[in-house]
């Protein structure tokens, strides 16, 4: 807000903020007046209300001057008039109110306004009066009256500024009042801010006293906080050292307390030991008494022990002698019997069905004979010729429909001893179709076959022979022989080929063949359970298939008599064959490709024993899988059963006189044996 009040029209302002402004303004403000105030107060409008008194009076006053000073001057004009009115001069002049004295020309490079407030017009320019003849009075005239109506202008404009002055006059009064009620007032004020001063001057002592007493409270606190965290840890570790303690306490109590009924034991025991000390004290006084009888008495039976040692070492020996004695024995006993034995057993009929079948007429004679008729003469549609009717063989041994599979094994019992003894045994089940050949083998209606019957009794065997040092290994393989393949019947998956090899000397191996260890009777049936049924599995059906195939358990033995270094390695062969029907009733080609490969196989067999027969220098064994498998039970030291089972019905006449001539041609052939006997330090033999 511009504050200058243009000095040609001043008129009155009001209120005190007016009269701030104008004692703000320099120009105005009187050179005694104050520079600045002692103290600036922050009360709103106060401020500019503050400013000393007298520099009010001063700015209040100086319109009042410049009031009075145009008032002089307006009466001077009054005085110039009349002095005019009286001399009739034509020079003009005005008279300072203050120099009266002198007078003064208006020249016009400031000019001075009624109010006696100068006037910035730019640069001065001279005004030239124009001189006019005194004689020119017309001129004269009107010079006088253009200075008159001036002059009248003048005075116009003076009144009214008068007007305006009187006013400030009065106003004057009103502010003079205020300005000492603000100087009271001031005078308070400063007094009161002395007083807050002094009192703000003890306030910030007090403060900082305050301020201080706080830091150090700040820092004690602090050092107290840092001691209650070093107690409160402490006390946390306190705190788990004493329940530690408290459970080693109760720990310690409980074994304490065990440790007292202990020692109270011991001390009970201690009484009575002592007590039993004095009796054996006393007693040992006696026995000493005693034992110098006794001594003598020892001295002779230790002499007696050790002359009983030399006896049962010596009766050691004789054991040992006496026992490859009984294996000696028993082997003549088991090549007098024959190193090839067959058995015939006819079965029962088992259903109903059957038994309404025409039997033949089956005579036993004694237990080696069999005399087999049929009831009806027939002819031969091939040949046209009248066929057998009757048949008559000699086995050794013949075992009618009620023998029982305990009667069977009898003799294969002693085959299973002569392979623990080191030789190798093979037992074969031969004969057509539903004969019987499974059941003889395997069993059937709780009644355990050849096969389960062996393990039971090599496992048997062995628990005695381990009684006089003998240690055995056992192992088995299950294997089919079907249209000229093998297959492994403990891993029927295997795709790898089975191949069998013959090594002399070594033995007999099948390529990729499982040949599990066995550890017990029961681990071994499981095996040949799981055997069984892989083969039934992989046939659609399995009582067709199992007469189109042969299935050979083999089971190794190998026992160890560490004292006196040896080792005899034995197997038994037990070998179920395929159906031993003739082609020529045989319906379908697959069939017959089966039939030529089952008789081919069979053939040979017969082939192969009667080269043994007849001691060839050329045995077939190649000539079929199974009898080159078999190479190492046929021929040589082994020891060959077989079992011809024939089915009792007149329908299978001529297939049962087939079998037991077969049988019967087996039977004639004689091996020489010898056993696998070794040196332990001997490289063992390979089957
Ligand atoms: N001595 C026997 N006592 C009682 N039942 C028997 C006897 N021999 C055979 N059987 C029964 O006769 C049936 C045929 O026997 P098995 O299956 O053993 O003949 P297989 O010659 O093995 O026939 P395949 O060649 O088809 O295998 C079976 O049910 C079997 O249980």
């Amino acid at each position: 807000m511009s504050s200058k009040i243009p000095k040609s029209s001043f008129k009155p302002v009001f209120g005190s903020r007016a009269l701030g402004t104008i004692a703000e303004n320099g120009a105005n403000r009187p050179k005694e007046a104050p520079a600045s105030f002692s103290r600036v107060f922050s009360v709103p409008g106060l401020r500019r209300r503050s400013k000393s008194v007298t520099d009010l009076r001063s700015v209040i006053s100086q319109p009042l001057t410049d009031f009075r000073a145009l008032r002089s001057q307006n009466l001077l004009k009054k005085d110039v008039q009349n002095e005019n009115k009286h001399n009739g001069t034509s020079k003009a002049t005005f008279r300072n109110p203050t120099k009266s004295t002198t007078s003064k020309t208006v020249t016009g490079a400031k000019r001075a306004n009624p109010a006696g407030v100068m006037h910035d017009d730019g640069p001065p320019k001279p005004k030239v009066a124009r001189k006019i003849p005194d004689w020119d009075y017309k001129g004269r005239f009107h010079q006088l009256n253009e200075k008159y109506t001036q002059a009248q202008e003048s005075i116009k404009t003076m009144k009214e500024k008068i007007s305006g002055f009187e006013y400030i006059e009065n106003s004057y009064e009103t502010t003079r009042k205020e300005a000492e009620e603000l100087a009271q007032a001031k005078a308070a004020l400063v007094e009161k801010c002395e007083t807050l001063t002094l009192e703000n001057a003890n306030l910030r002592v007090r403060v900082e006293k305050i301020q201080t007493d706080l830091n150090l409270l700040e820092t004690s606190h602090k050092t107290l906080e840092e001691k209650a965290t070093a107690l409160e840890e402490s006390n946390v570790k306190l705190t788990d050292e004493k329940e530690k303690n408290t459970k080693d306490i109760i720990r310690l109590t409980g074994s304490l307390n065990e440790l007292t009924e202990f020692h109270d034991n011991l001390k009970k025991e201690h009484a009575e030991l002592s007590h039993n000390h004095k009796e054996l004290q006393e007693k040992y006084k006696l026995f000493c008494e005693e034992n110098k009888d006794l001594l003598k008495a020892l001295s002779t039976s230790e002499k007696k022990v050790k002359k009983l040692e030399a006896e049962s070492e010596a009766q050691n020996n004789e054991l040992q002698h006496l026992q490859a004695e009984r294996r000696r024995l028993h082997n003549v006993i088991q090549d007098l019997k024959g190193n090839i034995r067959v058995f015939c057993r006819v079965r029962p009929p088992i259903s109903s069905a059957e038994i309404d079948l025409l039997q033949c007429s089956i005579t036993f004679v004694d237990n080696n004979g069999l005399d087999i008729r049929k009831s009806r003469e027939s002819v031969s549609q091939i040949t046209g010729k009248p066929q057998e009717t009757k048949g008559e063989f000699t086995f050794d041994r013949v075992f009618s429909t009620e023998s029982t599979q305990e009667e069977v094994f009898e003799d294969l019992a002693q085959l299973v001893q002569s392979a623990l003894d080191g030789y190798n045994v093979c037992v074969f089940a031969y004969g057509q179709t539903g004969s019987g050949k499974t059941y003889t083998m395997q069993g059937g209606n709780g009644s355990p076959g050849m096969i389960p019957r062996t393990i039971d009794l090599i496992f048997k065997n062995i628990e005695e022979l381990n009684k006089s040092g003998w240690k055995y290994n056992v192992q088995a393989s299950f294997l089919e022989i079907y249209n000229e393949n093998i297959r492994d019947l403990l891993n029927i998956n295997n795709s790898q080929k089975l191949e069998i090899y013959h090594n002399e000397g070594k033995g007999t191996t099948v390529t990729n063949l499982t040949i599990q260890p066995m550890d017990s009777a029961v681990e071994l049936k499981q095996y040949m359970t799981l055997a069984h049924r892989n083969r039934a599995t992989a046939a659609t059906d399995f009582n067709e298939h199992s007469s189109r195939s042969h299935a050979v358990t083999k089971i190794y033995l190998e026992g160890t008599l560490e004292d006196q270094n040896i080792v005899l390695k034995g197997s038994i062969n037990l070998v179920d064959l395929a159906g031993s029907e003739s082609a020529k009733t045989t319906v379908n080609d697959e069939r017959l490709t089966e039939t030529k490969n089952i008789n081919r196989s069979l053939a040979t067999l017969g082939d192969v024993i009667s080269a043994l027969y007849c001691k060839s220098k050329h045995i077939p064994y190649r000539n079929s899988k199974l009898t080159y498998l078999l190479q190492s039970s046929l021929g040589g030291n082994s020891k060959t059963l077989m079992v011809v089972n024939v089915a009792p019905f007149e329908e299978c006449f001529n297939e049962s006189i087939s079998s037991l001539r077969f049988a019967a041609k087996v039977k004639e052939v004689k091996t020489g044996s010898k056993r696998n006997k070794m040196a332990l330090s001997q490289p063992a033999m390979k089957f």
